[in-house]
């Protein structure tokens, strides 16, 4: 079998959907509501599509991601802190951070959420799958500003649920496509940014092409977002070119020795 097929078999997302469908039943079942109530509403958001549309008038605004692992490249930065990173990070020029808080898949957590809001002043995506409300009240609860929801791996009756839930919480909403079928799923949503995954979730295969193709489709009035696979600034002008004003940048900036080194140098 060929490397594609052998990963086009594993399917990874329904994997990851369905463990995180039973851990949040667990994680529900030992909360304390009352304090992740309180800790969610001590927590001001702080605008996360506003940062990007600000920054997006005046040039590329980049999520940038602080992910330490990720299912298909597996390690990618070895003693991830997410401290200096957050530092780093919004002094080289990011508009905002994602911060995978995912644990068994990509080696994140909460508590890296957590860090990086202590550390800067930016807003933060809770980069994971959300399948049910109270990870909605767990991202505010942490410190998040706007959650991911990913059209793929959601029915529409989940997506209304956790897209009005994250207006209950005042968060803003990245919702998630990859191909027209899903862009048409998501424009229901009315959410404020809507990114275009050029990593097929399931095959783990990366088109660029196809994102520019898809962002014509985009719903208008929303920030709309290239994720994935964007490694220089040669990307970046392309998509820019093609319409996208922010772009969600992981693996390429976390490799680098000096990160926000690297950031400078994409958006020179
Ligand atoms: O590391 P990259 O190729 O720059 O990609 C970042 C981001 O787009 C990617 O991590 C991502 C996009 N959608 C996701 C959903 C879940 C977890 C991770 C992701």
């Amino acid at each position: 079998m060929t490397e594609a097929a052998e990963i086009e078999k594993k399917m990874y997302l329904p994997e990851i959907v369905a463990f995180h469908r039973q851990d949040v039943e667990r994680r529900k079942a030992e909360a304390d509501f009352a304090a992740l109530e309180l800790a969610a509403s001590a927590h001001e958001p702080r605008g996360f599509a506003r940062a990007l549309r600000e920054k997006a008038k005046t040039g590329p605004a980049v999520i940038a991601e602080i992910k330490k692992a990720s299912p298909s490249k597996g390690l990618i930065r070895e003693n991830l802190d997410p401290t200096a990173l957050a530092i780093e990070l919004e002094a080289a020029g990011a508009a905002v951070l994602s911060v995978l808080t995912d644990e068994p898949y990509f080696q994140g957590s909460l508590g890296n959420l957590r860090a990086a809001r202590a550390a800067c002043k930016l807003p933060l995506l809770r980069k994971d799958f959300m399948v049910d409300p109270f990870q909605v009240l767990e991202a505010r609860a942490n410190g998040a500003d706007a959650i991911l929801l990913i059209v793929a791996a959601l029915n529409d009756i989940e997506l209304r649920t956790l897209r009005e839930e994250a207006r209950r919480y005042g968060l803003d909403v990245l919702c998630e496509v990859h191909d027209a079928e899903e862009v048409e799923r998501a424009r229901a949503l009315d959410c404020e940014c809507v990114g275009v995954n050029t990593r097929d979730l399931k095959t783990f295969h990366v088109s660029l092409d196809r994102a520019i193709e898809l962002s014509q489709s985009l719903p208008a009035d929303v920030i709309r977002v290239a994720e994935s696979g964007i490694t220089g600034r040669e990307d970046v002008q392309r998509m820019r070119a093609a319409g996208f004003g922010a772009f969600l940048i992981g693996e390429s900036l976390m490799r680098a020795e000096r990160p926000g080194e690297a950031l400078k140098a994409l958006l020179s």
